[in-house]
C-alpha cells in the first residue's frame, strides 16, 4: 500500500503549465467520452498533481481553464440538469492522509463523527438513474456535475439496474456501471467479430458500451449504486423524506431492498466503522481482495455515515466534505509490446510471453508480462508493436490485458505463431488452449533438471546448469533420478571436473537423498504443484506411496486442489512412475518427516503439541541469527513442520507477524491490524526443536 507522498510531473514554467492544461483537458475529454485516453491513469493523475503544485506556488498565474476543482476537469458536458450535483471525490494515499482527514472533518464539525461508512470503490462511471413509480426511466452520466449526456438507451443492458422496483417509488439512484471481467472478455470477443478490435480495458470499455447507440450487438455491464435522493416533483412526503434522513448505511440496505445491486453484492460488502483504526483494518482487508474480485476498484470511499454530519460538513466545488477515496496504487499501466517469446515450460507447456519497453508499474519495472495462450493473441487480435493495457494482480507474473487500438500508428506487424516445438522442433499438442510439445517434460530435460536440483527441491550443491547440459550431451543422465546412480568414474570423465569437485558431488547428491518428501515430490515437477501445494500434498499423505495409491476424489482432499488439477495430477504421475521407481530404488527418501504413519522420527507428536498449532503465520524482511541462512522457502517449510500455515500476506486472519530488519508495509498492515509481531530471534525460540 502507497504510504509516500504521490508522484507529480514538476512543471518549469507557464508554457510546460499551458500544455500540461491542455493534454490533460483532451485526455479527460476522451476518458469521459468513449474512454479512448491517450494516456494511463498513473500518467494523468502525475500531470494533475503537477498543475497543483504550479497553481499553488504561482496563484496569479491560474489559468481559467485549469482542471483543478472542477468535476471531470471541465472536460465533459451535457444537457439534463442534475437534480443535486453529481462530484467527483477527494483522495488520500496514506494511513496518515486518512487520519488527517478524518480529523479535519472532526474539526469542522465541531465534534466526532458519529460512524463512518467504507464501501469500494468502483472502477467505472458515474451514472444517475431515476425511477418514477417504480419504473427505471432515464439515464444520465455525470457529465460537468451540473449537467450530463441522456443514456436512457442503454436501459435493459444493465445488470444490477433492474427495470422495474419492488416497490413503485419515485426515487434517485447513484452508482457506478462497469464491466466485470466475465462481461469484458465477451465484449472483446464481439467487438473483434464486428468492428476487427478489442477493448483497451474494462473501463473504457464500459464507457464506450453506455454511450454507444448504433452498434449491431450488445454488451452487457454491471451497476452499483452508492447513493439515493428524492426525485422531484416527488421531493416531499415520507419516502423523500427517508432519503434525505436516513444514515448512508440504511439507504444501501433499503435500495437493495428495492432491486438494485449496492456493494452488499460483492465479496467486499459496505461496513460501518466507528473508529479510524477500524476503517484502516477495512481498508487493508478489501484491499487484499482486490485482486481476486471478478471486478475493478481503484480504491476505498469512505464516508460520514450519518445525513446530518454529511449536512453539516456540505461541499466544494469539485467534491464532497463528508467523503474521501483511499486511493490504491494503480493496477493498469499502458505499455509497448515489442516481443513475443515461446518459451517451453518443464512440463512442456508452450505458453507465449509479452516482452515489453519497461514500464513502472505500483513501483517495480515490468519488462515481461504474459499473453496467456496463442487462442488469447488471436482472440483479441494482438500485434507486435501495439500499445498495450497491462495490468498487476498481487503477487502474479503481469499480465497484458489487450491492445489500445486507438493508439495505433499502423507499424505494427502480425506475431509469429510457431509450428513446431521452439526448443526440440517437435510437433505441438494444440488440442487444448494451453498448447504443449508432444515430448511432454522430455522435452525440457535440461530445465527440470535444472529445477529438481534447485534450491527449493533436491538442493544439490554444485550442480550448475551448465554440469547438467554437460552430463546431458554425455549421455550419462536423461532425467534427474539419474543423477542418484552417478558414478566416480562417469562425472570424473567430464570436462573440467577434478578429483575433488568429483567427490564433493557425489556427496551432494547423497545428501539430496535425504530430503523430505515434500522437496523430492516437488522436484517432480508436476503441473500445478508448486512449493506450497508439494509441502501440502507431503503433510497430507505422508509417503509417496500413498499418494500414489490416491484416486483424484483422495487428492481433491488436499487444500487448494481442484478437480482439474487433480485429476491433472493422477495422470501425470501416471507418466512419471519409471522416474519415480528409479528414485525409490536409489534410496531417495519418500517420506515426510513428522506425519503420521509416514515412518518418520518423531511420530508421536500430536498435532495440538505443535508449538504454531492453527497459527497463520508471515515473515517478512530479513531473517537473522539462527534463521539467518533460510530461503523464504525454507522458513515456510519451518513454519508447515511446526503446525502452522505459512501465507503471503497479513490479513486479519494472520497469528503471527515475524518481522526481521528492513520489514516494511507487512510489518506497518500488522500494526494496524494488531497482529502479534515477533522477531527472527524469538521465533528461533519457540520453534527451537525443529531447527
Ligand atoms: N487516463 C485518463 O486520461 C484519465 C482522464 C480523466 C480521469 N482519469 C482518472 O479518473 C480519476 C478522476 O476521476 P473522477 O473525477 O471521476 O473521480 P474519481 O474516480 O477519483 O472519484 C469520484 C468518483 O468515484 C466514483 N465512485 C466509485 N465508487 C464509489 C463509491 N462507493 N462511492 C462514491 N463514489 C464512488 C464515482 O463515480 C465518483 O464520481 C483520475 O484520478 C484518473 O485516475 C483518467
Ligand atoms: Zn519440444
Amino acid at each position: 500500500m502507497t504510504t509516500d507522498a504521490p508522484p507529480y510531473t514538476h512543471l518549469a514554467d507557464r508554457a510546460s503549465y499551458t500544455a500540461a492544461i491542455q493534454t490533460v483537458r483532451d485526455a479527460a475529454a476522451a476518458y469521459y467520452a468513449d474512454g479512448t485516453s491517450p494516456i494511463d491513469d498513473a500518467t494523468y493523475d502525475d500531470l494533475v498533481r503537477g498543475i497543483a503544485q504550479y497553481e499553488a506556488a504561482h496563484p496569479d498565474e491560474v489559468d481559467a481553464d485549469s482542471p483543478i476543482d472542477k468535476v471531470a476537469a471541465g472536460a465533459a458536458t451535457g444537457d439534463v440538469p442534475h437534480t443535486v450535483p453529481m462530484l467527483s471525490l477527494d483522495n488520500v494515499f496514506s494511513p496518515d492522509d486518512l487520519a488527517s482527514w478524518a480529523a479535519g472533518l472532526e474539526r469542522r464539525l465541531g465534534r466526532p463523527v458519529t460512524a463512518w461508512s467504507v464501501e469500494p470503490k468502483f472502477d467505472g462511471l458515474a451514472i444517475s438513474a431515476r425511477y418514477r413509480d417504480g419504473r427505471l426511466a432515464q439515464l444520465v452520466t455525470r457529465g460537468n456535475g451540473t449537467a450530463g449526456e441522456d443514456v436512457s438507451h442503454a436501459i435493459g443492458t444493465i445488470d444490477g439496474l433492474p427495470a422495474t422496483l419492488a416497490e413503485p417509488v419515485t426515487i434517485e439512484v447513484r452508482g457506478e456501471v462497469m464491466m466485470t471481467t466475465a462481461q469484458f472478455d465477451d465484449a472483446c470477443a464481439k467487438r473483434l467479430a464486428h468492428e476487427g478490435a478489442a477493448f483497451a480495458n474494462a473501463r473504457s470499455a464500459a464507457a464506450g458500451t453506455l454511450r454507444a447507440q448504433d452498434r449491431p450487438y450488445t454488451c452487457q455491464l454491471t451497476f452499483f449504486c452508492y447513493g439515493a435522493l428524492p426525485l422531484p416533483p416527488h421531493d416531499s412526503g415520507d419516502t423523500a423524506q427517508h432519503l434525505r434522513t436516513l444514515p448512508h448505511s440504511d439507504l444501501m440496505a433499503m435500495v437493495a431492498k428495492l432491486g438494485v445491486q449496492t456493494a452488499a453484492a460483492t465479496p467486499v460488502p459496505g461496513i460501518v466503522a466507528t473508529t479510524v483504526a477500524a476503517i484502516q483494518e477495512r481498508i487493508s482487508e478489501i484491499a487484499a481482495a482486490r485482486a481476486e474480485l471478478p471486478f475493478g476498484i481503484d480504491g476505498i470511499v469512505i464516508r460520514a455515515d450519518l445525513a446530518a454530519d454529511q449536512a453539516e460538513a456540505g461541499f466544494s466545488s469539485r467534491a464532497p466534505r463528508w467523503a474521501t477515496a483511499y486511493k490504491l496504487p494503480a493496477a493498469e499501466v499502458i505499455g509497448k509490446l515489442v516481443a513475443v517469446q515461446w518459451a517451453v515450460g518443464r512440463t512442456g507447456i508452450i505458453a507465449p510471453r509479452g516482452v515489453l519497453e519497461p514500464v513502472v508499474l505500483d513501483g517495480s519495472t515490468i519488462t515481461y508480462a504474459t499473453l496467456h495462450n496463442a487462442a488469447f493473441i488471436a482472440g483479441r487480435d494482438f500485434r507486435l508493436g501495439d500499445p498495450v493495457t497491462v495490468k498487476k494482480a498481487g503477487d502474479v507474473i503481469p499480465r497484458i490485458e489487450a491492445p489500445v487500438v486507438h493508439l495505433r500508428t499502423g507499424d505494427e506487424t502480425a506475431i509469429a505463431i510457431p509450428d513446431v516445438c521452439p526448443n526440440c522442433g517437435q510437433s505441438i499438442d494444440k488440442s487444448q488452449e494451453r498448447w504443449r510439445c508432444v515430448q511432454g517434460r522430455k522435452c525440457y530435460a535440461l530445465a527440470s533438471i535444472v529445477y529438481a536440483a534447485g534450491r527449493d527441491q533436491l538442493d544439490i550443491e554444485g550442480l550448475a546448469k551448465s554440469r547438467i547440459e554437460q552430463m546431458l550431451d554425455a549421455g550419462i543422465i536423461a532425467d534427474f533420478g539419474d543423477l542418484f546412480t552417478l558414478t566416480y568414474e562417469q562425472i570424473i570423465s567430464l570436462d573440467r571436473m577434478g578429483e575433488s569437485s568429483t567427490t564433493k558431488l557425489l556427496a551432494a547428491i547423497e545428501t539430496a537423498k535425504s530430503q523430505p518428501l515434500s522437496r523430492v515430490f516437488c522436484a517432480l515437477g508436476v503441473r500445478g504443484t508448486g512449493r506450497s501445494m508439494s509441502r501440502r500434498i507431503a503433510r497430507h499423505f505422508g509417503t509417496m506411496d500413498n499418494i500414489l495409491d490416491a484416486d483424484t476424489d483422495a487428492i481433491r482432499t488436499v487444500d487448494g486442489m481442484g478437480t482439474e488439477k487433480a485429476t491433472l495430477m493422477v495422470s501425470e504421475l501416471r507418466e512419471l512412475l519409471p522416474l519415480i521407481d528409479k528414485l525409490k530404488a536409489a534410496g531417495v527418501n519418500m517420506t515426510e518427516p513428522g506425519v503420521a504413519g509416514a515412518g518418520g522420527s518423531d511420530d508421536d507428536v500430536t498435532a495440538a503439541e505443535l508449538p504454531l498449532n492453527g497459527m497463520s503465520v508471515v515473515v517478512t524482511g530479513a531473517m537473522t541469527g539462527a534463521l539467518d541462512a533460510l530461503s523464504r522457502n525454507e522458513m515456510n517449510e519451518l513454519i508447515e513442520r511446526a503446525g502452522g500455515k505459512a501465507s503471503s500476506s497479513v490479513s486479519a486472519k494472520t497469528s503471527l507477524l515475524v518481522a526481521g530488519e528492513k520489514a516494511g508495509s507487512k510489518r506497518a498492515k500488522a500494526e494496524t491490524l494488531g497482529v502479534k509481531i515477533i522477531g527472527p530471534d524469538d521465533f528461533a525460540d519457540m520453534i527451537a526443536a525443529f531447527l
